[in-house]
């Protein structure tokens, strides 16, 4: 699996296009058995929210045509970060997921929008949480930055079969302490797999640093990033999160009738 973990040029989607491109190109030929490509949140736009409108892709369809055709070309599964699409005159941030044959399997839209920056000023939220599958060998589920704040979707997506959580971000400094510390408890309390893409570089204000993970269903960091452009390589074993949940039956302990709902 490889995250791409790479720096975005805000309102610029054709010169991150290419980027992305590049980075995958290269990527496929440096290891041409990649079985999962993973990409940053909102990497055709950025966070040009006030020019949102005019950027964001209609229904994504640029990104998602090259994309499919990418995955297909090099027989790869994409988990295409997120982009900014408009849709029926509401824009997404949208989680895009094809397989190897180039078809999309999934499409997931941010559930939770981040106020601190305003997202919740042009963005429309997302309405349903989505599991999907490569190959039908083992179920993933989607989420996007700000969504690790909210341990209620990890594990609803656990409770519907995921055994790995994506999470493509835009996560800025200076939290880097909370993503770390909140990409790990995601990953030991629903005892999953957590592979998450963060971008690098600074838009406008803000600097984000990178520190795209991969965590197993015990919290053991299997690769983690540092804070520049980097295509990283790490690797799992959904095996090890029936394993896990065997050590410690958390599932089998819980008291749903309890929760205050
Ligand atoms: O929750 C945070 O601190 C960062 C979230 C964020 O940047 C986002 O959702 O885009």
């Amino acid at each position: 699996m490889v995250l791409l973990q790479s720096d975005i040029q805000i309102g610029k989607p054709d010169v991150n296009r290419k980027h992305m491109q590049e980075l995958i190109q290269q990527a496929m030929e440096k290891n041409p058995n990649t079985d999962i490509i993973v990409m940053p949140e909102m990497w055709n736009t950025g966070y040009a929210l006030t020019e949102v409108h005019e950027l964001a892709d209609p229904h994504g369809k640029k990104e998602r045509e090259w994309l499919q055709e990418y995955a297909a070309r090099y027989k790869v599964n994409i988990v295409a970060g997120s982009i900014s699409e408009i849709v029926d005159e509401k824009i997404y941030n949208s989680m895009y997921v094809f397989n190897k044959e180039g078809k999309e399997v999934a499409r997931y839209a941010k559930m939770h929008l981040f106020r601190l920056m305003d997202e919740e000023k042009y963005l429309a939220s997302g309405e349903e949480p989505i599991t999907f599958s490569f190959d039908g060998n083992w179920t993933a589920g989607a989420s996007i930055c700000y969504d690790i704040r909210f341990p209620e979707l990890g594990r609803t997506l656990a409770l519907a079969g995921a055994k790995v959580l994506f999470v493509p971000a835009e996560w800025p400094h200076p939290r880097l302490h909370h993503w770390r510390t909140l990409l790990m408890a995601r990953a030991i309390e629903n005892q999953m797999y957590v592979v998450s893409c963060n971008r690098v570089g600074v838009s406008k204000d803000t600097a984000f640093f990178g520190h795209s993970m991969i965590i197993d269903p015990w919290g053991e960091i299997v690769i983690e990033g540092g804070d520049q452009e980097e295509i990283l390589t790490g690797s799992i074993d959904p095996a090890l999160v029936d394993e896990v949940r065997g050590r410690i039956p958390v599932f089998e302990d819980r008291r749903p009738n309890l929760y205050f709902s």
